[in-house]
């Protein structure tokens, strides 16, 4: 067995991390079944998935390309429904929410942090960082806005505009943007995909330390074994199901179970 331990892959149950409701999960997909396309192009991505991310945690999920990933995590951020099963963030189902009630849970609940940075070349990085407030049309709180700058190490940078930034400064822009709401998750695509690696490990170490000091639940989608280490635990797909999870990660544990699934 790899260090660290293993848990049953998609099953876990309780939780108590911090902040934890009685589930301990900030999401569950309940037998959730994921279909692109029909008749016999049809394919299926999940296969009736029921898994849960803690509360509080920073969950990574890792596969082989089109074991079901992004997918999961469209599901799991309210971007796409599920063709059969559910998905509920908290104790909100969101297979029972209308799309306009789905486009505002997304904007208030969630945070997303993706591999391109996807800021607004003429807003200063204040601007930047509380755009998603502008668009709830929710105000800004100084306080915050200082708390959530100084925690991602751009207090001295606020009135830069992105064009002069290094990628991983604009990177801490984009995490900081996602954090801005407060949402219940944060949801991060390939985040460091685009940095070296000594600046990717910053943004690792960052999105680690928020969650260890904000008490903020992030899940990652990642196909590095370094990038999943700095998670609590790693969730791994293969073939659009779960066929494991991992807690405390190292990047030998991951590379070594990401072998085996390549092997099945
Ligand atoms: N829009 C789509 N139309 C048709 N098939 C799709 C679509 N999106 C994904 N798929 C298929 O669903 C399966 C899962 O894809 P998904 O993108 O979730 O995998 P992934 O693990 O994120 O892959 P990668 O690591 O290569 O990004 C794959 O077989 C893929 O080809």
């Amino acid at each position: 067995m790899a260090p660290g331990g293993e848990t049953s892959g998609g099953t876990a149950s309780g939780g108590g991390m911090p902040g934890g409701t009685a589930s301990g999960f900030a999401v569950r997909l309940e037998a959730a079944t994921a279909v692109y396309g029909e008749g016999a192009a049809a394919v299926t991505a999940l296969h009736g998935v029921t898994a849960g991310i803690t509360r509080g945690a920073f969950t990574a999920v890792m596969g082989p390309s089109g074991s079901g990933k992004s997918t999961f995590l469209h599901l799991a951020a309210g971007l796409e429904r599920p063709a059969s099963g559910r998905v509920l963030l908290g104790d909100t189902d969101l297979s029972g929410l209308k799309e306009t009630a789905l486009t505002e849970l997304r904007r208030e609940r969630i945070g997303f942090v993706f591999q391109a940075y996807n800021l607004i070349p003429a807003l200063d990085v204040s601007d930047n960082i509380t755009l998603p407030l502008r668009f709830a049309g929710r105000s800004v709180d100084p306080a915050w806005l200082t708390e959530i700058a100084g925690a991602v190490g751009l207090g001295e940078l606020l009135g830069r505009r992105p064009s002069e930034l290094s990628g991983g400064q604009q990177q801490r822009v984009a995490i900081a943007r996602a954090l801005v709401t407060r949402p219940d998750v944060v949801f991060a695509d390939e985040p460091t995909g685009a940095l070296d690696t000594g600046t990717g490990a910053q943004v690792l170490r960052l999105l680690r330390g928020l969650v260890d000091s904000l008490g903020q639940t992030v899940v990652m989608v990642t196909h590095d074994p370094v990038a999943a280490s700095y998670a609590h635990t790693v969730m791994f797909l293969a073939d659009g199901r779960i066929v494991g999870e991992l807690d405390a990660p190292t990047a030998e544990s991951v590379a070594a179970r990401m072998t085996h699934l390549g092997e099945r």
